[in-house]
Parts: structure tokens; sequence; C-alpha cells
């Protein structure tokens, strides 16, 4: 068995091609996929890291952002202890879907889930189409942690799911979690997740 204080559970979610996988792969892997096809339903992968001495496992589902896995993906949010919702900050569209991921998020997560918003592809300087600001204040505006960030360049992806860990642990620590500690059967076994009993919600 290996040996781990706390498992969380993160979800990515957002529109197709914002860049979830890549994220996820850029984080575990330490590489950018060449020709990454969509996501088929859901996928995770797993990083453990360490936290002020204590070895923190992530288990980071990422989900299909087309519209028609929306009714498998959304199976996946409700034991999630953190969402990182994703928008291209070179494509307007997928910034205009957020209000519709935040209503997602409010019928099908948990009301305490810790939640963050990410502007991917910042490499894609001379085609932005959405100024930091704009994204920060999105955030703020709906109680979320903000973060830009490019896959490709892995510029703050590890701070991103660092950023997570930290605040989970945080929150484990403080008695704000139970945290429910078990070995996970990656060939389809059961896994016990940990749950949050206080953190943000959406308005
Ligand atoms: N320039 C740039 N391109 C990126 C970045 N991240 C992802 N991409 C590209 O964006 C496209 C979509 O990336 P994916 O990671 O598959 O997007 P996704 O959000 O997982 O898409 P779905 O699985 O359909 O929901 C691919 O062509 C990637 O190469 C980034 O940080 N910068």
């Amino acid at each position: 068995m290996e040996d781990y204080k706390y498992l969380f559970k993160v979800v990515l979610i957002g529109n197709a091609g914002v860049g979830k996988t890549c994220l996820v792969r850029r984080f575990t892997q330490g590489l950018f996929p060449p020709g990454q096809g969509a996501t088929i339903g859901v996928d995770f992968m797993i990083k453990t890291v360490e936290i002020d001495g204590e070895k923190v496992k992530l288990q980071i589902w990422d989900t299909a952002g087309q519209e028609r896995f929306r009714s498998i993906t959304q199976g996946y949010y409700r034991s999630a202890n953190a969402l990182i919702v994703v928008y291209d900050i070179s494509c307007q569209p997928t910034f205009d879907c957020l209000p519709q991921w935040l209503k997602e998020i409010e019928h099908y997560a948990s009301t305490k889930v810790f939640s963050y918003l990410v502007g991917n592809k910042s490499d894609r300087a001379s085609q932005r189409e959405i100024p930091a600001y704009v994204g920060e204040d999105f955030a703020r505006l709906h109680d979320m942690e903000f973060i830009e960030t490019s896959a490709k360049e892995a510029d703050n992806v590890d701070s991103l799911f660092y950023d997570i860990a930290k605040e989970l642990t945080r929150l484990a620590r403080q008695n704000s979690l139970r945290s429910h500690v078990s070995e996970t059967d990656l060939s389809g076994g059961s896994t016990s997740i940990s749950s949050i009993s206080s953190c943000c919600r959406f308005s």
C-alpha cells in the first residue's frame, strides 16, 4: 500500500479544446502531448506531491468538454474536493460559457467544493481575447481562486495543482475536512475520497 497522508479528488471542467487534458498531462507527466484528441467521457491520472513534509495524493479527473458527454461528466462533480474550471484566454466563447459551467457546479457539485478559475493558453499573447483582469474579476465575484496558465510552456501549471493540494491539506488539518484515506485500486476498485465540510461556495 502506498504511503500517503491525504487523498483528494480534483476535477477539471470547461469547454472542449481549452486545454484540460494538456494541463493534466503537463502536471502529471511533464509533457505537452502532440495531436491531443478530444477526451471521451472522463479520464484520470494520479500524482503524489509533498506538502510540508507530508505526502498528498491527487486523483485528477479530466472530463470531456463536449456537450454530448455532459450526462457522464456531471456524475463526477459530486465527490470532487476541488474543481478547476478552465477557459482559453484566446477564445472568447469559452469565457462566455463560464456562467453555464457555474450552473452545472451549483447543480451537481458539493456546495463546499474548492474552486479555481483557470485561463489557459497564456502563451498565445498576440491572440488574447480575455484580459487577465476580466478573468480575475469573474473569479472574485464567484468566490473562486484565479490563475492563468500555459500547458504548452509549463507556465503556472505546477503552481495551480500545488496550490490546490496546499489548500485542501490546510482544510484537512483544520478538521474542516473529514479525510478517509484508503488505497486506490486503479484497476477499477473502490476509492474513498475526502470530503470538505466548509469552503468556498458559488453565488
Ligand atoms: N498554445 C497552446 N495550446 C494549447 C495549450 N493547452 C492546450 N493547447 C492545445 O489546445 C488543443 C486542445 O487541448 P486539449 O487538452 O485536448 O483540450 P481539452 O480541454 O482537454 O478538450 P476536450 O477533451 O475536448 O474537452 C490542443 O490542440 C492542444 O495542443 C496551451 O497552453 N497553449
